[in-house]
């Protein structure tokens, strides 16, 4: 039987071994730890940390997942490049919420679809990188792997990879995750609060619109509420989060064995996806995450042939479970009408149900002359537009979009309607990594996303 059967037919012991089975095989992308005793003590203290989330939570999704993946719901994945200690502030939390739960209004009430709402969030902390190391002014030092790993300034202490700094992590997820939990379940998300979510943001075209669509949405409610409706079930927004699963002496010590099913979960995250850098077929990230009963995605780019794609879905989805696998394509905006046909030709043969979202943002990135980090809002949008093109052509459903953004006014990604330009990008480009959508490109965004979804 297959290690990653839906029943739970493999012996404990089994099971446990198989969660360390990555230890053997070639993997990418960890941090040269100065002290692996240091390392091994953190990693066992983490394994006696409470899980972040619930399996039955994580079991939940997988249905909704599935619900996307046959065209009855869209999914939202929204956050941060890279989740900063220094950043998990109550200000910078509720931003970003109040930004995917105002793209999902924009979604729901234009495409009229269920959206499936979930943060990169609470756990988005390391990071790959192109190089292990980077040079200033004839310094060579490690490179920035995420606040989970070093500190980005530039000295060498900072960038010295420090175990302790995971635990930390940890704890930041969890306290994040705390107000996410807060804000979801205790009023902050009621639909009737779809105005509120707009305050406190400049006014702009977009937040206009935004508010338009708040203005009907409040106005059917009332009718309905005048008419007898019990609305007591808007009080609470299902959220989930997700982060790339990278870091292994993270994800390992946050794998638990569910009580109730006797199935491992990664209890770090709802959802985990695995990164272009490191699906390798027969190396550790595939290998650990094929055997955790998570909501699994995985980053294809514009390389990925349909045998690589098919050799994932037998490793991935042994069992064509609906809302196992998430395919996230970043193709770049000039290969996708490209790239993306053949796979999906090639995902109809499989009797698997993939769901298939879009990343607008990774293959689109470019460096200005002047360094900064940036992609254009129009290369997103065309990205958007070839991902449903295909979809369309092929007869497949289009289950959502997964973006890099903050709530936050900031100015990483050019163009949008305020036609953020290579000079501006220096006011306020705060990221750490790679460059957000800002709150109003968000929203745009999100409006041609609708039109795109009820096209
Ligand atoms: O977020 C994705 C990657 O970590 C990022 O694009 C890598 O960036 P780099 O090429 O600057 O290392
Ligand atoms: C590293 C990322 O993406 P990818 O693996 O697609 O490059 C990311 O999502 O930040
Ligand atoms: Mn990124």
């Amino acid at each position: 039987m297959s290690h990653n059967a839906p029943l739970s037919d493999v012996p404990l012991s089994d099971v446990l071994a198989g969660l360390d089975e990555w230890m053997s095989l070639p993997i990418k992308q960890q941090p040269n730890w100065p002290d692996p005793v240091r390392v091994a003590r953190v990693r066992q203290e983490l394994a006696t940390q409470p899980p972040l989330v619930f399996a039955g939570e994580v079991d939940q999704l997988r249905e909704r997942l599935a619900a996307a993946a046959a065209g009855k719901a869209f999914v939202l994945q929204g956050g941060d490049c890279a989740e900063t200690f220094e950043g998990a502030t109550a200000d910078n939390i509720r931003n970003r919420v109040k930004t995917i739960l105002q793209m999902a209004v924009i979604l729901t009430y234009g495409a009229s679809t269920p959206v499936v709402k979930m943060g990169r969030m609470a756990g988005q902390f390391a990071k790959p990188r192109s190089s292990d190391s980077e040079t200033r002014d004839g310094v060579t030092l490690p490179a920035y792997r995420g606040d989970i790993v070093n500190g980005y300034d530039f000295t060498e202490q900072s960038r010295t990879p420090d175990p302790q700094r995971i635990l930390d992590g940890y704890h930041m997820a969890s306290s994040t995750l705390n107000l996410v939990r807060a804000f979801t379940q205790g009023g902050f998300a009621d639909l009737r609060e779809v105005h509120s979510w707009n305050s406190g943001f400049a006014a702009t075209p977009a937040n206009q619109r935004y508010e338009r669509v708040a203005k009907e949405i409040d106005r059917a409610i009332k009718f309905m509420e005048a008419a007898g409706a019990d609305f007591d079930a808007l009080k609470r927004v299902e959220f989930y989060t997700g982060h790339e699963a990278l870091l292994m002496d993270y994800e390992r010590p946050m794998t638990r064995v569910d009580s109730r099913t006797h199935q491992p979960y990664n209890t770090s995250s709802h959802f985990l996806w695995i990164g272009e850098r490191t699906r390798d077929l027969d190396g550790a990230h595939v290998d650990f995450l094929s055997r955790v009963r998570n909501p699994i995605g995985v980053k294809l780019g514009p390389s990925t042939t349909p045998d690589t794609m098919r050799e994932l879905v037998e490793r991935l989805d042994p069992h064509r479970e609906p809302g196992r696998l998430t395919f996230i394509t970043r193709m770049g905006a000039g290969k996708i009408r490209d790239a993306l046909p053949p796979l999906l030709e090639a995902a109809a043969g499989l009797e698997s149900t993939p769901l298939w979202v879009t990343d607008p943002m990774h293959g689109n990135g470019i460096t200005t002359p002047s360094g900064y980090k940036t992609r254009r809002f129009d290369d997103v949008v065309d990205e958007v537009t070839g991902f449903f093109e295909s979809h369309r052509a092929a007869g497949t459903h289009p289950g959502g979009i997964h973006v890099e953004l903050t709530g936050d006014d900031v100015t990483e990604c050019l163009g949008g309607s305020e036609h953020i330009d290579e000079e501006t990008l220096s006011t306020r480009y705060e990221s750490l990594c790679d460059p957000r959508l800002n709150h109003k490109q968000s929203l745009e965004l999100a409006f041609l996303v609708a039109e795109q979804l009820s096209a």
